[in-house]
């Protein structure tokens, strides 16, 4: 059957080149979607179909998808990491020569000089009013080191600054990414006392609303450049005004610009374009439509922030069962039982778990009927039960 699949924001045409012919992807409405590809659309107020049982977010913040919500109704959420980090990585190299040079102002003046005489006189003498500092050599601190902070960094040693890297969560694949001269600090206060820019690579989640706020900007050297392409929640805006206000931050340089911050001295604001290349969308979209396919056609979980990852390969056996279950004790046993009562012979078996949530991939050695794939759902625990056939 046909899979319906509800697209938000431009998804690149280019990543649909390769899926086969049984998917119907498109923007307008579709009543019951077998799974939802989106970029910074908001899912908060959305009621998911019973249907529904994908989130493909074709980049990297997934704070615009209700994912507890999502967990609970069985749907698993995916991103695609790393997919457009050069993308923003080049736009942090921009913002920090923006800001350190005075570029803005300058551009502004530039302009300003249209149908005025002597113009290049004009230019040669005014330039003074704009002079401004180079990279090299000066401090920079990123917080954040996953695939864009920990490129962030790297770029920095190579413009021959000195970096530190603050992230107390770091993974051990992003670590090894990440040039050994950058100073790492376990604690935030480091890096706003001792740097001349600071640059944020994290998410925007609960415990890191406001990660910006009045006690650590109360560290900053006068004058300090901060740049925020990661998302709007994470800065204080009230306490980075007075800061503005009093010298201590010099600049700020925005992707998520608000009435607050349109309106503040001294803040660049770039309309939310970290990602917005052909090359950074079309990889992202790459990333997640695979990633859908593989879940729809055969039940395997890649990137997920719900879910854990789990592959059973391509789905061979006489039928595959995937279910979303909670983490709780007794949860295989039961599965394994119910397929036992059933006579149902179970070939490979694959579970994994993230926090309270868990996933188990069955392949079986007979078939099941969906009135017996029903009653599993009744198994205390299970959200979501899905029986996938071979292609
Ligand atoms: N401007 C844009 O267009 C754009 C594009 C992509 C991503 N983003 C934003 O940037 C964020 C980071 O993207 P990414 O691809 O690098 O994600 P990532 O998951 O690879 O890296 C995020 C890193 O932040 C760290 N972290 C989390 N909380 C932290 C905290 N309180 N202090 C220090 N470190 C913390 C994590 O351990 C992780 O290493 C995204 O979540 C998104 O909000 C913006
Ligand atoms: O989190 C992300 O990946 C970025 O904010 C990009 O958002 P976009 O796909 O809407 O440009």
């Amino acid at each position: 059957m046909t899979k319906q699949i509800q697209l938000f924001n431009n998804i690149a045409p280019k990543a649909f080149e390769d899926i086969e012919d049984d998917y119907f992807l498109s923007n307008e409405p579709i009543d019951n979607p077998d799974a939802i590809i989106l970029r910074s659309a908001k899912l908060h107020d959305m009621t998911f179909a019973p249907e529904t049982k994908y989130i493909g977010r074709a980049g990297a913040g997934t704070n615009n998808i209700p994912v507890e919500r999502a967990t609970e109704a069985g749907i698993v959420v995916c991103n695609a990491p790393g997919a457009n980090a050069n993308g923003v990585k080049e736009l942090a190299a921009m913002s920090l020569v923006m800001a350190s040079r005075n570029v803005l102002d300058a551009l502004k003046w530039t302009d300003s000089l249209k149908g005025q005489d002597d113009i290049a006189a004009k230019i040669e003498a005014g330039k003074k009013n704009f002079v401004g500092r180079e990279l090299r050599h000066k401090k920079m601190g990123v917080i954040g080191l996953g695939s864009i902070g920990g490129r962030v960094a790297n770029m920095c040693i190579d413009f021959g600054m000195t970096v530190y890297g603050y992230d107390p969560y770091v993974t051990l694949r992003s670590a090894w990414g990440v040039d050994s001269r950058v100073k790492y600090t376990e604690d935030l206060q480091t890096i706003f006392s001792e740097c001349d820019l600071v640059s944020l690579h994290v998410p925007y989640t609960e415990e890191n609303h406001h990660m910006i706020n009045s006690d650590i900007l109360a560290y900053a050297k006068d004058g300090l450049i901060l740049i925020n392409l990661a998302r709007d929640g994470l800065v204080d805006l009230d306490a980075l005004e007075a800061a503005i206000e009093s010298g201590r931050v010099g600049t700020y340089v925005v992707d998520f610009p608000e009435e607050k911050t349109l309106n503040m001295r001294n803040t660049i604001n770039i309309p939310h374009l970290g990602a917005s290349t052909p090359e950074s969308q079309e990889n992202a979209a790459r990333m997640v439509i695979n990633q859908m396919t593989d879940y729809l056609e055969n039940g395997n979980i890649t990137n997920s922030v719900n879910y854990p990852d789990v592959n059973l390969g391509v789905c061979r056996s006489t039928a595959r069962i995937a279910l979303n279950h909670r983490n709780i004790p007794n949860m295989l046993a039961q599965i394994i039982d119910f397929l036992r009562e059933k006579n149902i012979n179970i070939a490979t078996l694959a579970n994994d778990h993230r926090g309270e949530w868990a996933y188990t991939l069955i392949d079986i050695e007979s078939d099941i009927t969906e009135e017996t794939l029903e009653k599993m759902i009744n198994i205390d625990g299970v959200v979501r039960a899905r029986i996938i056939r071979p292609n």
